[in-house]
């Protein structure tokens, strides 16, 4: 059987965020808890202001949270309900990218589920939270529509992500015009974040009906509007699509699962502090050339979704999406962002860490073929062939 979790409500237009007052209304919010991204708060941009005169007009009181900078951990989770549990506030909103989005999740939960651990989230079927509103302004993670949250362990430096569908924020607030200051790199790595998670929702063993849906619509969106982001930031309707399709790939793997692309990059962030879009990016070609046998028709409905000719046989077309995504990754520059946080040596001594790392969760459960330690060595290697070849240009 089929079945999907989604938010309650999406709203996708340009000026859609001047609706927060009023839904946090219906909501019978008196007292939002806004955590927004400290970027955000600053010159030129102003966000806070902008969430304060929305809120005014509905007379609801707001404390925000934005003493947090990078991705989130356990640390910014403990400040956070410190601030919460003295201001009261009834409704959680995060402003931000998924980093504020996952902490905001996080925050409705510890808000009212005292002593509860993160590992416990998973298993908590009847879990409580405050409602949540969020709204994105990078267009990537999908974390808007997603059951999961991905914190990383102060203590272990460990980067935990429970699902449980409890954790879908009520409301999505897609606003393109929130995404048109985002500046290209992070556009490429959130972009190709989404891309990632499209894709593999698709080639997971846990694939349905529904997911596949969100998964190439998504998949098709990428390949139309992010070569447009990366050329002009100022694209309105190729920043839309985007935001799009972020959200539709979020819907895509929280209904079905990331694989080893995200298994293997979540270390990559923990030890090496890499954007979590890069990551992915860095190591998506290796994992679909690891796969691209065993999902070979899979992948060839991928290159078709990327606009590839149909004409071709299953076999050339599977290659094609392989040889895109490798082309996505010269053209946008990701391993030679790749080499600014990689330094081969220090990578080389930690690949027997992260393969242990990649292996040790779940992520890689849902692979069309389970990998061995060994494959992953492999991918690891491959990777640093590749950025290695880059500290010589
Ligand atoms: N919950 C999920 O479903 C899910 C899915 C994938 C990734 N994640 C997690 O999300 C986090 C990454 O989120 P992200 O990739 O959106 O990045 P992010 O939230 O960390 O933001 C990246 C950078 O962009 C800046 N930024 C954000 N919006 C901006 C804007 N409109 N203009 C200018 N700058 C802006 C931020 O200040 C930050 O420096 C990671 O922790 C990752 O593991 C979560
Ligand atoms: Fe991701």
């Amino acid at each position: 059987m089929s079945s999907l979790h989604v938010p309650k409500e999406i709203n996708l237009e340009f000026g859609s965020v001047q609706k927060l007052g009023q839904i946090a209304s219906d909501f019978g919010a008196t007292h939002l808890f806004i955590v927004i991204d400290a970027f955000l708060t600053q010159s030129p941009l102003n966000y806070q202001d902008q969430l304060e005169q929305i809120c005014r007009k509905h007379s609801l009181e707001i404390t925000c949270f934005s003493d947090f900078r990078g991705e989130p951990t356990t640390e910014h989770l403990d400040e956070a309900i410190s601030k919460i549990n003295v201001c009261g506030a009834d409704c959680i909103v995060a402003m931000g990218g998924g980093s504020s989005i996952d902490l905001a999740k996080a925050i409705s939960v510890f808000a009212i589920n005292r002593g509860i651990t993160l590992d416990e989230i998973e298993q908590k079927r009847d879990l409580k939270r405050l409602p949540l509103i969020a709204i994105p302004t990078t267009a990537g993670t999908g974390s808007e529509a997603t059951k999961v949250m991905v914190i990383t362990d102060s203590k272990s430096n460990i980067k935990k992500n429970p699902g449980n569908p409890k954790l879908i924020p009520d409301v999505a607030i897609l606003d393109p015009n929130l995404t048109m200051s985002l500046p290209k790199h992070f556009t490429v790595y959130t972009g190709l974040d989404a891309l990632a998670h499209a894709m593999e929702a698709y080639v997971s063993t846990r694939a349905t009906e529904l997911s596949n849906h969100y998964a190439l619509e998504a998949i098709k969106m990428v390949g139309e509007a992010l070569p447009r982001v990366y050329d002009n930031g100022k694209d309105e309707e190729a920043r839309k699509k985007m935001l799009l399709a972020s959200c539709y790939a979020g819907i895509a793997f929280s209904n079905s699962s990331t694989n080893l692309a995200h298994a293997t990059a979540r270390p990559l962030g923990a030890h090496f502090h890499i954007p979590h879009g890069l990551s992915v990016a860095l190591l998506l070609p290796f994992v679909i050339e690891f796969g691209l046998e065993a999902a070979r028709e899979r992948y060839a409905n991928i290159a078709m979704a990327l606009g590839v000719e149909r004409s071709k046989n299953k076999e050339e077309l599977a290659k094609d999406a392989l040889m895109i995504v490798h082309r996505y990754n010269e053209r946008f520059n990701i391993w030679n962002d790749g080499f600014k946080y990689i330094k081969p040596s220090e990578f080389e001594e930690s690949i027997p860490t992260l393969v242990q790392d990649s292996l040790s969760g779940n992520g890689v459960l849902t692979n069309q073929i389970i990998p061995t330690d060994a494959d992953v060595e492999k991918i690891y290697k491959q990777l640093l062939k590749k950025v290695s070849q880059y500290s010589v240009n």
